[in-house]
């Protein structure tokens, strides 16, 4: 839309923000997608610089960029703050900037723009992945998938009654691993400018949640998930910028039962491992997180991202397997693995974010599940923390005075990503099959629900020097008095 903008095909974040500097490239976007949104570009013609003299001065980048922040401001995007542009340090608002200007852009080509324009995101986004149809699944309950985020689901017992969804993004069977975590990006990218992140996979048993997550568990590398893509993300981030240096740890932790599990198996496993890498990887078995209390935290070294993908993978082959009457592979416990980001600059300013990658327990009823004893246990724990999980994001949306997190593990171990301030991820899986057909319904609405809440605006965790000195002079004076 803006023309070649003379960038190598992989652009570091520098070379990528010191080409929207001048803010030519973004005014003249922003004006292709709604005529005379920005009236005054200052070009090199237009500030009469010659050609052997092409560089605008600061004063007319500012006002290329303010203009343009106007701009946005008016057509309801989510705008970024001038210094990101000069820092380049807080590249994930422009980047939410310029996703925002796509989508507007989308609106207006799609037939719903004579309807009013709302930009879906906010701090949560829900996207829905259908997964491929299996030989034996014959019978189909998807509708319709729409570009736009529209899906449509078929009763398979009353064929003319069709349930509409609206979601910021509907993933069909054919999506790859790569385009979903494309999507996702920018979000989890945020965890380096100081943003909490949660990403949850929900929906019923066998519908892929931990195949978005994960990967198969035997595939090749395009198929991997998320949670490895999301790693190997960061790691490159946290080498490519030069002005802050990085601290990533990696914490798993399963709930099963409404208890937090001490993995053993990675315990054991880690110690193959020896450190001498430019980061220290911390795998902890346990935690102690805001008033969730856990044994004793190990540090281990790990030589690459590699090694501690394959340590998800084998966490994940060694959850709380068991059989159901619908998957003999279900997992019956939700999978937590937290990115931990600590940035500090050359100046002392500071940063500390998470992300949570999380793979849900199934979310079937219980009658339908067909189990009884310690399954029916199970398959009650995990309804339980699924509906706790729904009260919190319920009274989020309404910005209730209290929120529950306490009600669940799930919610007390995620609670410092759940808030107003936080941005939220929910990945919902549908399996395509009629006979699925009910908990698709169920799933959706669940999603729907989510995709209702309206969040405050996510804040950067950062603490400057000065606050810091600010700190220290209020803590040195009350403790000298
Ligand atoms: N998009 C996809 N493409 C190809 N295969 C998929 C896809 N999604 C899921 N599958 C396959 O479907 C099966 C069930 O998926 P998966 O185990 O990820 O479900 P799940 O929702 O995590 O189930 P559970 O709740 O039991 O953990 C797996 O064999 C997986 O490889």
């Amino acid at each position: 839309m803006a023309g070649p903008l003379g960038l190598p095909a992989q652009p570091t974040e520098q070379e990528f923000v010191s080409c929207l500097k001048s803010g030519l490239v973004l005014c003249n976007a922003i004006n292709k997608i709604q005529s005379g949104a920005v009236p005054k570009v200052i070009t090199n013609q237009s500030a009469g610089l010659s050609w052997e003299n092409q560089t605008l001065t600061a004063y007319q980048y500012f006002e290329n960029i303010r203009n343009f922040l106007v701009a946005v401001d008016e057509l309801k995007i989510p705008s970024f703050e001038i210094s990101d542009i000069e820092r380049a340090g807080s590249v994930g608002n422009i980047v939410d900037c310029i996703l925002g200007l796509k989508a507007y852009h989308e609106w207006k080509q799609s037939s719903k723009s004579n309807g009013p324009w709302k930009y879906l995101s906010g701090n949560i986004q829900v996207y829905c992945r259908v997964r491929p149809a299996f030989g034996t699944e014959v019978k189909c309950s998807i509708d319709y998938i729409g570009n736009d985020g529209a899906l449509i689901i078929l009763d398979p017992l009353k064929s003319q009654l069709r349930k509409n969804f609206q979601f910021n993004k509907v993933f069909g069977p054919n999506v790859t691993q790569e385009e979903v975590y494309k999507e996702t990006q920018s979000l989890i990218r945020s965890v380096m400018d100081g943003y909490n992140v949660c990403i949850f996979a929900y929906g019923q048993t066998g519908s892929g949640k931990t195949y978005s997550m994960c990967g198969p568990a035997i595939g090749s590398a395009k198929d991997i998930g998320i949670n490895s893509m999301a790693l190997n993300d960061l790691f490159q981030i946290s080498c490519t910028r030069e002005d802050i240096k990085y601290e990533i740890h990696v914490q798993m932790v399963e709930i099963y039962n409404e208890q937090i599990l001490l993995d053993l198996y990675h315990f054991l496993l880690l110690n193959q491992f020896v450190s001498f890498t430019n980061f220290t990887l911390e795998i902890r078995n346990c935690l102690s997180n805001g008033g969730l209390s856990l044994p004793d935290a190990t540090m281990h070294h790990v030589v690459s991202t590699s090694d501690v993908v394959n340590l998800m993978k084998i966490g994940d082959r060694n959850r709380a397997f068991s059989c159901t009457a619908m998957n003999n592979r279900s997992s019956r416990s939700h999978s937590v693995v937290t990115i931990h980001v600590c940035g500090r600059d050359v100046l002392g300013n500071k940063l500390q974010s998470c992300l949570h990658l999380v793979d849900l327990a199934g979310s079937e009823r219980v009658d339908k599940s067909e189990v009884t004893g310690d399954r029916m246990k199970e398959a009650q724990h995990i309804n339980k923390s699924l509906s706790c999980l729904g009260d919190v994001i319920s009274a989020l949306a309404q910005k209730s005075s209290h929120i529950p997190y306490r009600n669940s593990k799930l919610t007390l171990l995620l609670q410092n990503s759940l808030g107003g301030h936080s941005k939220m991820l929910m990945l919902a899986h549908v399996s395509p099959e009629a006979e699925s057909y009910g908990e698709t319904i169920s799933t959706l609405k669940f999603a729907q629900r989510v995709s209702t809440v309206e969040l405050g605006v996510a804040h950067v965790n950062k603490e400057s020097v000065e606050i810091r000195d600010l700190r220290e002079q209020v803590f040195c004076s009350s403790f000298c008095t």
